[in-house]
């Protein structure tokens, strides 16, 4: 008995949780807060791309999907419906979601003032959720998309002497490398409801997961699904089907064919989110659509305990979204 014990929690201990890194990005805060909702115990592995992280052996994967501002993460809805791809037998499936305040500080090396300013980088979502701001007041600086707001700010740490660049990152990435920076501007989103939404999917089947990644007792009814649909047809069932909540329209891979196997010259995949009133954990296709995963949203959950400010070293609660 004691022995099964300790045995089931080493399995735990040694359970990981992928997410993009390095330290200091929004990625970590969100698998940092599912890692809380999953008991505490996962290891946090950061990948450098979010590409990479889809293909991570990881248990868990924490993915960025949609932001307030900018919409879609292209990398996110293209990973996510590669099970698409003819061959593939197994995907991860998404099993929760969460939704972060999003406010992006403008940092550089110490001594660069923003009159100095050449270029700025970071993730394309950060560089477009900040577009209003650099029109205005950085119009002539070169935007550079990075793989992650924090790679960015480590990128100017390490460029040459002399170089005059910016990154737009999150305030834990700032306060991570304080000392060696200077903080040009508080908010270059513009607006204090910026949201990006994060998924959490998972390698583990349904019996290997912890109670609470399951559909939790607490659901009181709406569950969302996602769905991967090759065919615009697929769409138009689900629609007939239930409430759709969002569609993300992608281009296919070259070379993909319509329904009759014939070439076209907008070959189209499509990411759709469905609000379920008949939720199956298990289910793997409706409508002839691939299902991606099947969960209740945070609002649902209700709002989960918010991580101590010293973890992140920002001012006031980190989660206020429920
Ligand atoms: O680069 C990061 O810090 C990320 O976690 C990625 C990401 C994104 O892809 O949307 C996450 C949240 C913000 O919207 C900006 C960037």
């Amino acid at each position: 008995m004691a022995a099964a014990t300790v045995q089931s929690a080493t399995k735990r201990a040694t359970r990981s949780i992928a997410y993009l890194g390095p330290a200091g990005t929004y990625g970590e805060q969100a698998a940092s807060r599912f890692n809380i909702r999953l008991g505490g115990d996962l290891n946090l592995v950061p990948v450098p791309t979010i590409p990479s992280i889809y293909t991570h052996p990881a248990d868990f994967l924490v993915l960025p999907l949609e932001n307030t501002l900018h919409g879609a993460v292209l990398d996110t809805v293209d990973s996510l419906l590669t099970p698409l791809t003819p061959g593939t037998k197994t995907h991860p499936r998404a099993v929760a979601d969460t939704a972060l305040r999003i406010e992006h500080q403008l940092v550089a090396r110490r001594g660069t003032t923003l009159a100095q300013v050449e270029f700025v980088r970071s993730h394309e979502q950060a560089l477009g959720q900040s577009k209003a701001f650099l029109d205005e007041f950085l119009p002539h600086a070169k935007r550079v998309s990075w793989p992650s707001t924090a790679g960015a700010v480590q990128s100017i740490l390490e460029d040459e002497d002399g170089a005059k660049g910016a990154a737009i990152c999150s305030k834990a990435a700032y306060e991570q490398n304080r000392d060696k920076l200077d903080l040009l501007h508080a908010g270059t989103q513009g607006v204090k409801d910026n949201f990006t939404r994060f998924l959490l999917l998972t390698r583990l089947s349904g019996d290997e997961l912890p109670e609470v990644a399951l559909v939790p007792g607490t659901a009181t009814g709406t569950v969302v699904s996602f769905f991967a649909c090759d065919e615009p047809a697929q769409v138009g069932g689900l629609a007939a089907d239930g409430i759709i909540l969002s569609v993300h329209q992608r281009p296919a891979p070259p070379g993909t064919t319509d329904e009759n196997g014939e070439p076209t010259p907008f070959p189209r995949w499509t990411l759709v989110e469905t609000e379920d009133q008949r939720p199956d954990p298990d289910e793997k296709d409706r409508c002839g659509a691939t299902c991606l995963g099947v969960f209740p949203t945070e609002k649902i959950m209700g709002p989960v305990a918010a991580l101590p400010e010293s973890d992140f070293g920002i001012d006031g609660p980190l989660y206020d979204f429920v």
